[in-house]
């Protein structure tokens, strides 16, 4: 990691933070993020930096065992989490992600972003996330739900419309969010919006499936617009082949721009003269639908770079799009964007780039369009989905991809004008936007 370059107000701070938590190196990375970026902030806001001290710690962490039983009659025993960050400005709001590397680090990390991300959505909604090192992968559907009526069971306790209400992440689709619902219903018998990505026959919304990914174009569209240029031609190398990367590649070929790329962590597959409709259907029924790695995918036109990360594909690009998991772009592998000749990098995976590879953007003038402003069109969408289980009615796709793209806007146009008012990057501009609407909420509140 590249020494912070704090004052000394704020790197007593992170001292402490760093202190209390010494080995949650991913939750250590998203604070330091965040705090390099506000120092102007609090140069003009003094009394912001003991806001800041209140929200770097969880409102409440909780950690519970999950038991279920297997196909084969044999007990399991996962650990389960639910990290209520901030409610500061609405209820508790974030995914759960099952995934076998989920640790507290990484669930305190993506709820400490979602406080931001949630705030820049202009919807009040606080932040959390919760998740499970449990796999679901070569799990039979029987499995995956005994496995999720265990985490609700536990999880039941502590979620409610006005309290917490979560939703999917990695490892949770429509499958996962379907059987917890149930079995929220079963345990409470009440029938109201506890999770978002609901099914539509129970609650869903129209577009949420697809909100991140199409949420993430209309964030670069903006990002392009700012600076006169549209998506249209544009050669984009995307990496991921779950739910965020299949909506952005089907929105990229809507929006005329060419996606080269996809991948898993198997390794990546490269299409010469871009993903077509087809191509990607193929992709994300092998991926999404049928669950299998991409190291059994057959492409008719392009090539399988087993073991390798997309942004060393051998071609020139535009724009890179991580859409999988932390971390998965390195300083080498910046390097090779940059060399690549890619001039614009937009976060739809939460804290893909390192803080390594964040640095040689800025030194090489590569736009970046960081994950909490970009990716937040899924939580926009959740956000929506709430409101119409409120409401108890309905609204048409294209009405949600209206307000969708509307937030987008918003949310850019919000990062930029406080990155203009703070002469800094969108970056930036980003994290304070969203920490500012939150602060202001927490001194109204007082000390608690
Ligand atoms: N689903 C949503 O609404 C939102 C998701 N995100 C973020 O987007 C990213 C992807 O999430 P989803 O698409 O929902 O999950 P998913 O479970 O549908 O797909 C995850 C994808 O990433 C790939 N992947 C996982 N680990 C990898 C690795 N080490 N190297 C390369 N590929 C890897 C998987 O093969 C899969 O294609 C995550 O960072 C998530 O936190 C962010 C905002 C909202
Ligand atoms: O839709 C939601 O509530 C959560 C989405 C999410 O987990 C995220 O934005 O990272």
């Amino acid at each position: 990691m590249t020494k912070p370059k704090f004052s000394e107000s704020v790197g007593a701070l992170y001292e402490t933070v760093r202190k209390r938590d010494p080995a949650q190196s991913e939750f250590l990375q998203a604070v330091e993020e965040v705090l390099e970026t506000m120092e102007p902030v609090f140069e003009k806001r003094p009394e912001l930096l003991p806001v800041m001290e209140r929200m770097v710690e969880p409102d409440r962490v909780l950690q519970f065992r999950v038991c279920w039983t297997d196909d084969k009659g044999k007990q399991q025993v996962n650990r389960g989490f639910r990290v209520q960050f901030s409610s500061a400005i609405g209820p508790y709001k974030g995914g759960l992600r099952f995934h076998p590397s989920v640790t507290l680090s990484i669930i305190k990390f993506l709820g400490f972003e979602q406080i931001l991300k949630n705030s820049l959505t202009t919807l009040p909604m606080g932040g959390g996330k919760g998740g499970c090192d449990f796999d679901p992968k070569g799990k039979s559907d029987n499995e995956v739900m005994r496995f999720c009526q265990a985490f609700m069971t536990e999880l039941s306790k502590h979620i409610g419309q006005f309290t917490d209400v979560p939703a999917g992440d990695i490892g949770v689709g429509a499958r996962e969010v379907g059987f917890m619902f149930g079995q929220y219903k079963r345990i409470r018998n009440e029938f109201v919006g506890i999770l978002t990505g609901k099914g539509m026959s129970f609650g869903g919304s129209l577009i949420r499936p697809e909100a991140t990914g199409y949420g993430l174009v209309f964030f670069v569209e903006n990002m392009l617009a700012s600076k006169g240029d549209s998506l249209k031609g544009k050669r984009v190398v995307v990496s991921g082949s779950g739910n965020v990367a299949v909506y952005t590649v089907e929105k990229l070929l809507e929006l005329g721009a060419i996606p080269l790329t996809m991948s898993d962590s198997k390794g990546y597959v490269y299409e010469p003269e871009g993903f077509t409709t087809e191509s990607l259907h193929a992709i994300s029924d092998h991926k999404v639908t049928k669950r299998i790695p991409l190291t059994e995918y057959k492409t008719k036109t392009g090539k399988f770079f087993k073991g390798a990360k997309p942004w060393g594909v051998d071609c020139r690009f535009d724009i890179a799009l991580p859409c999988a998991t932390q971390n998965e772009i390195d300083e080498e592998d910046a390097n090779l964007l940059v060399k690549a000749g890619c001039t614009l990098v937009a976060e739809g995976a939460n804290m893909p780039s390192t803080s390594e590879a964040i640095a040689v953007y800025h030194k090489n003038n590569v736009y970046f369009g960081p994950a909490k402003a970009a990716n937040a069109g899924g939580v926009a969408v959740s956000g929506l989905e709430m409101c119409q289980n409120s409401m108890r009615l309905l609204w048409s796709r294209e009405e949600v991809e209206d307000k969708l793209k509307g937030i987008m806007k918003d949310i850019f146009e919000n990062a930029q004008s406080a990155a203009k008012e703070y002469d800094t990057h969108l970056q930036a501009g980003a994290n304070i936007a969203g920490f500012l609407k939150v602060a202001d909420a927490m001194l109204a509140q007082g000390v608690v």
